[in-house]
């Protein structure tokens, strides 16, 4: 760690005391947890988010996501303000902006207004905002050189009512990679990456040079949960072989949507290190009737639509042939009404709950500090426990070489 980035970020930076927790614990991750807090050294009306890494000291995960936060500055990625240190228990604290509202929580509403039979769509222009603002921002964190490899809903984060009301916020950087002349294959250092459900094929089948295409596969999976409220591939999480990327069941889930690709859609697949397994557990034929319009229609959605058109275009096998971040901006779904706005709402009343919290069991460490929920227990246990794809840490993470670190910094 050089010395300018330590001085910047632990000695002049934001101190742990000068925040006051709003009580909120707003969100569980893997890797840590969130809370809501607002300063109170200074007049400031803004709330900030605190996330509490879980791990001692700086690890890994907490490396890269400082690291390349500290770097990364787009309108539509979120800001990471502060890092705060607390020495007596080896805390490290990541200060970010506070989002009032994330995609799971939002296709959640939608879902349980379906169950509760008094269905509320979300907007079309929202969904339209919603895409073109995540593709904004994964164009400015691939052309800076970085895979963010766990795009899923839960970290696409929405600004609830404010300056930067309805902006799209893509969080969650502990998994995210520098893939421009890397050292070693990517996945040398990383066996397993992308939370299950949002995992693309290649990777499924061992790819070891796989691309940004990872990340517009994710895009894709969040795009058809926008327009039907569910998870497009989902499935089980059991059976599979430890610390694998191949995972029999979601290709299953994928071959039910897509059909079982051919060879002449995707060349290069034989050349997957999985290939031979593939051919030995599945049988072709058994998809043979599947496509992703049929799949659309039963879901309701006009299977020749705009929106599936471009869906097409997104959830293609072959890596290769997948539309890149900067393509797929200049689609022609933007170019018609609605058009893609910078509040994803427009102005409009917000109809998503805002955040809820609930009392912790477990004993309060800084004395105010009770603990939240993002909307539900339910809700927080689809997003931590895997009903919602379960993310897989590796066992034994390799450090990331400083020299990547630092090769970032000085860009
Ligand atoms: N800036 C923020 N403002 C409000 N809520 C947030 C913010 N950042 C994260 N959250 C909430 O906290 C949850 C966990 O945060 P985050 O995904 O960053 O942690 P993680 O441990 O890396 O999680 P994961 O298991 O997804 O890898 C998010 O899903 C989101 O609901």
């Amino acid at each position: 760690m050089d010395d300018g980035f330590k001085t910047e970020t632990f000695l002049r930076g934001p101190k742990l005391e000068d925040f006051e927790y709003l009580g909120c614990k707003v969100g569980q991750g893997t890797y840590g947890q969130v809370y809501k807090a607002r300063r109170k050294d200074i007049p400031d009306d803004r709330s900030y988010a605190l996330k509490e890494i879980e791990s001692q000291g700086f690890s890994l995960s907490t490396c890269r996501e400082t690291s390349l936060l500290r770097e990364l500055k787009h309108p539509n990625v979120i800001n990471l303000l502060g890092v705060i240190l607390c020495h007596t228990d080896r805390k490290v604290l990541l200060l970010l902006d506070y989002a009032e509202y994330d995609l799971c929580q939002m296709i959640k509403f939608h879902k349980t207004s379906k169950k509760d039979k008094k269905p509320v769509k979300m907007a079309k222009g929202t969904i339209k905002s919603i895409l073109y603002q995540i593709l904004e921002g994964i164009q400015y964190i691939h052309s800076s050189g970085v895979l963010h490899r766990d795009l899923k809903p839960a970290n696409i984060l929405i600004m609830g009512e404010g300056i930067q009301r309805g902006r799209v916020k893509i969080a969650d950087f502990g998994f995210s990679r520098l893939f421009r002349n890397p050292l070693k294959p990517l996945t040398e250092v990383d066996n397993v990456v992308v939370t299950l459900w949002y995992r693309a094929p290649e990777l499924l089948l061992g790819d070891k040079h796989y691309t940004t295409a990872i990340d517009m596969w994710s895009v894709g999976c969040i795009f058809a949960e926008l327009l039907t409220y569910e998870p497009i591939f989902s499935c089980r999480q059991e059976n599979n072989r430890e610390n694998s990327p191949y995972h029999h069941d979601q290709l299953d889930s994928i071959f039910r949507v897509m059909g079982f690709p051919l060879e002449t859609d995707w060349e290069d697949m034989k050349e997957m290190p999985e290939y031979i397994t593939l051919q030995e557990e599945f049988k072709p034929c058994n998809y043979s009737n599947n496509t992703l319009v049929k799949y659309m229609e039963k879901q309701n959605i006009n299977p020749t639509s705009k929106d599936v058109a471009f869906l097409q275009k997104l959830l293609v096998m072959d890596p290769n042939k997948r539309i890149t971040s900067e393509q797929a901006l200049k689609d022609a779904i933007f170019q018609k009404e609605p058009f893609p706005t910078g509040d994803v709402f427009s102005g409009l009343e917000i109809p998503y709950p805002e955040r809820k919290f609930v009392e912790s069991d477990t004993s309060d460490r800084r004395g105010k500090k009770r603990k939240y929920s993002t909307t539900s227990g339910a809700q927080q246990s689809d997003q931590t426990q895997g009903q919602y794809g379960k993310q897989i840490r590796m066992s034994n993470p390799t450090t990331l070489s400083e020299q990547r670190i630092t090769r970032l910094r000085k860009r």
